[in-house]
């Protein structure tokens, strides 16, 4: 199986991304640039190919490349940002993923979807509907994956900004998350709570290893007690955007 990932790299307007759910609070973007070095460098270290999508950078929130598109298989959906200020973002990723020689869809008016409200496991689709993807959006969506096998599935979403700022699923399938912050624990049978708020959010690197961040250093050690191997990185300055570990990359696995 080939392992690609895109990533983007943070623009210089980065501290003027948008935030909605917490207080901004200054951004040192050098750091971030710094952040964003390791975190391209620990997907490397385990195997995965980065491929860096056209910087885009009159738009604060662009390296949060994983809100512009939702890859099922071959085929990639372009997403249309619930954020006006992110709609150009996705111009960039969709050339790169022609590039690569994947079939394009798209969401189109009036419907809105981030990929960051896109969680997938085994054939399910999970997606996110609150503050930036629509009904409309979950409709388009089903409509390009179903013809593929996948259930897409509506989760209401209220408290955070993306599905995946609430849960992501470790490489068995277990739904994690920390519970103050979802809707609705019971969508997903054999949910495990997670005592930190950014224990929510792993990226699956294999069958037993996940990429997280260190601001959840109690979830790590549940985590290794399950059995996985823990990749941990700083992302401190992404969190004060509400970023997090998925969202700074598009994991393809071919
Ligand atoms: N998938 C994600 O979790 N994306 C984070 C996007 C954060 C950005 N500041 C935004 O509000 O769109």
């Amino acid at each position: 199986m080939t392992r690609k990932a895109l990533v983007r790299r943070p623009g210089p307007r980065l501290a003027e991304g948008l935030v909605t759910h917490i207080d901004r609070q200054p951004v040192d973007v050098d750091l971030a640039g710094r952040q964003w070095q390791a975190y391209v460098a620990a997907l490397r270290d385990e195997g995965w190919e980065t491929v860096e999508v056209p910087p885009a950078d009159d738009c604060p929130d662009s390296v949060f490349v994983e809100d512009t598109v939702l890859v099922y298989g071959g085929l990639a959906v372009i997403s249309r940002p619930g954020a006006d200020e992110r709609k150009p973002e996705t111009a960039g990723t969709e050339r790169t993923l022609r590039g690569l020689g994947y079939r394009v869809a798209r969401i189109e008016s009036p419907g809105t979807l981030d990929g960051g409200d896109v969680l997938k496991h085994d054939g399910t689709v999970w997606v996110g509907l609150g503050g930036r993807t629509n009904q409309a959006g979950v409709d388009q969506l089903a409509a390009h994956l179903e013809p593929l096998g996948a259930t897409v599935i509506g989760v209401p979403l209220t408290k955070v900004l993306h599905l995946k700022s609430a849960v992501t699923a470790l490489p068995d399938g277990t739904v994690v998350g920390y519970e103050p912050l979802v809707d609705d624990p019971s969508v997903w049978p054999g949910f495990l709570p997670v005592p930190e708020e950014a224990g929510s959010h792993v990226v699956v690197l294999d069958g037993t290893t996940v990429l997280m961040s260190t601001s959840a250093p109690r979830t790590k050690e549940l985590f290794e007690a399950r059995g996985l191997r823990v990749v941990a990185v700083d992302l401190t300055e992404f969190e004060k955007l509400e970023g997090c570990v998925t969202c700074l990359s598009v994991r393809l696995r071919g």
